[in-house]
């Protein structure tokens, strides 16, 4: 599958040398990266064996949580501590090159499964979440979306080019960054939950008009976001500061790039809350 970096993308960052490496190395989209999983580490050529470690299914509950730990504030507070999980999965990739072998699915060989190292070990990780929010949750998720975000847009342009060989933890970093990324962005579905439970009578006029475009001016703040799009800015300059160098310190990461992913995960966060808005009162 070849993918296009999208234009908006596009000008917010640099497009890197061997951004075009990543052309065709990508596709997978069976994904839904909710879990959390086993490392493995990389040699040149790949021939990891693993046994097969499906998840168990969690029961869940489809129910509405009317209680008061849904309230825009705490999840406000959640997704600024998600920032913090964000920067530093990232700077745990930053740590290595790019290593293309990791998204090849010509160096990955398991019995019963086509595909990269990567997409075997966000696969397996996966795992089911008990939720407390109206069924419609259940329906939404836009991983593939992010996939593409973070493969074409985002991890050329912070990871360095070429090859350390370290297939293995490139891949479990990049699980734990898709992860990351999933769960701050599918925090969309509290976040509405909140909003509709602080406006119910506002939101509902918007839902019964089945009206997307009321419903993301009316979740949207644009004061917010400018205000995370400077404090990430600031998070990823102090946490990716290497302090073993001389003034002025090496950053581990651009935090300009911090900014710029999270121009891209605020929308995607805004789309998850339109879809479960779209569907509180089913
Ligand atoms: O804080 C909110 O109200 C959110 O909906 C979260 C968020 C974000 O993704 O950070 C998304 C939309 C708003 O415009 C502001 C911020």
């Amino acid at each position: 599958m070849e993918f296009k970096l999208a234009a908006k993308a596009a000008a917010a960052w640099p497009s890197p040398a061997h951004a075009l490496a990543l052309r065709g190395e990508t596709g997978g989209s069976r994904v839904g990266f909710a879990g959390f999983g086993s490392a493995a580490t990389g040699t040149k050529a790949l021939r990891l064996r693993a046994a097969s470690n499906s998840a168990t299914p969690v029961a869940k509950e489809g129910r509405v949580d009317q209680s008061e730990t849904v309230t825009l504030g705490s999840i406000r507070q959640t997704l600024i501590k998600l920032e913090d999980s964000i920067i530093f999965c990232l700077l745990e990739r930053a740590q290595y090159r790019y290593n293309a072998d990791t998204y090849d699915s010509s160096y990955f060989h398991m019995d019963g499964f086509e595909g990269s190292l990567v997409e075997y070990m966000v696969r397996e990780t996966e795992k089911l979440h008990v939720q407390v929010l109206h069924p419609i949750a259940d329906s939404i998720n836009i991983n593939k979306k992010i996939w593409n975000l973070y493969f074409d847009e985002l991890l050329p342009r912070f990871a360095k080019e070429g090859s350390d060989g370290n297939y293995g933890s490139s891949a479990l970093c990049d699980t734990s960054c898709l992860q990351a990324l999933s769960k701050r962005i599918h925090n969309g579905k509290f976040v509405a939950e909140a909003k509709f439970q602080q406006s119910p009578e506002a939101y509902r006029l918007a839902i019964e008009a089945q009206d997307p475009v009321q419903l993301m001016e009316l979740l949207t703040f644009e004061t917010v976001e400018r205000a995370v799009e400077q404090r990430v800015e600031v998070k990823a300059k102090i946490f990716g500061q290497d302090v073993s160098t001389a003034a002025p310190p090496a950053r581990k990461i651009d935090p300009s790039l911090v900014a710029g992913l999270y121009r891209r995960i605020m929308p995607l966060t805004k789309e998850v809350q339109v879809a479960y808005l779209l569907g509180r009162l089913d």
